[in-house]
């Protein structure tokens, strides 16, 4: 166990706000309409939480995620609350060292059941089910593709939430309309590709493949707004654009280092999920400040908010 073991990354409370949702990687406290959006710096892979988290983790992908809501603020409005009330200033003030870089405060929204993805490329679960009907989420696809090949244009894959921590479940867009309506379904979908063509074009100035990428936008005031994290390497696949080559999974921007070390362990995945070697974790990091620096054009990791 080193001293960034999983232990020491699980916090069950901060003061006297409620706990609201815990994923693998983030925590979400609620204070009545404002919500405290905590991004830990514990690391999944292959579905598990592992033993050690990646210092600052939590820190640079929340700082990415302010890039990216900034970025895309013409295209469409977010969950970031721009002036917390001074009652939850108040009760989060004594865990700003512990959480300072890495929380946001965001407005409850009324979320939508739907993870809205779009894909650039064909990988992950879509390449699965291509290879099983030729589709993805009822999009048919041409024939003979190659993991990881562009598609000849990005399609919009939608997925629905479950809740139990499982996978989500690739829907087609006419479930997404029979779940939240034609309306709210083709503004999402719209929404979707727009973001996804402003932020792969950027990307790809830095040498970064956008793969794909998961959105969820909810309602605010009866306005959808885009919330959750928004473009970090835990929702999106980033391929570096040197080594891009189609015919096989692509090389993790960020999680490769610690792939390699769970597949030369020989980890069974049903067995508790181990901790990292220190120099898988620093040069993890590193992969994380990488992202951070080619994608925002920032050297180090000041905060953007
Ligand atoms: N973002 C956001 C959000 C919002 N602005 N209003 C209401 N609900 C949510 C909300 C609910 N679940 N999640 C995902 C999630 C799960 C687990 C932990 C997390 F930190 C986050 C997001």
């Amino acid at each position: 166990m080193n001293s960034h073991t999983s232990s020491a990354l699980l916090t069950t409370s901060l003061g006297d706000i409620p706990l609201t949702a815990r994923g693998k990687v983030r925590d979400l406290y609620a204070m009545g309409e404002e919500l405290l959006f905590i991004a830990t710096d514990r690391i999944s892979a292959f579905d598990h939480v592992l033993g050690s988290g990646i210092p600052e983790k939590g820190k640079i992908l929340t700082q990415l995620s302010h890039f990216w809501f900034d970025f895309v603020a013409d295209t469409v409005p977010n969950h970031l609350l721009a002036s917390p009330s001074a009652e939850l200033l108040a009760k989060i003030a004594p865990y700003e060292s512990q959480i300072e870089g890495r929380s946001m405060l965001v407005r409850r929204a009324e979320m939508f059941p739907v993870e809205c993805v779009v894909r650039g490329y064909i990988s992950g679960s879509g390449w699965k089910d291509y290879l099983a009907t030729g589709s993805v989420c009822g999009i048919e696809l041409p024939k003979g593709l190659r993991e990881s090949d562009k598609l000849p244009c990005p399609i919009f894959t939608p997925a629905a939430k479950i809740n139990t921590g499982g996978h989500d479940e690739n829907i087609s867009y006419g479930v997404m309309v029979d779940t939240i309506g034609e309306h709210y379904a083709a503004e999402l979908r719209r929404l979707t590709f727009a973001i996804y063509e402003k932020a792969s074009a950027h990307a790809a100035t830095e040498g970064l493949i956008l793969a794909d990428t998961k959105f969820e936008f909810g309602l605010v005031d009866g306005k959808i707004v885009l919330a959750d994290e928004v473009l970090t390497p835990d929702s999106s696949r980033y391929w570096p654009a040197e080594s891009y080559s189609p015919g096989g999974a692509q090389p993790s921007f960020d999680k490769q280092y610690v792939r390699d070390y769970l597949e030369s362990i020989h980890w069974n995945k049903q067995a508790p999920a181990p901790s990292l070697p220190d120099e898988v974790i620093s040069k993890t990091r590193e992969k994380y400040l990488e992202a951070f620096r080619l994608i925002t054009g920032r050297s180090g990791l000041e905060m953007v908010r």
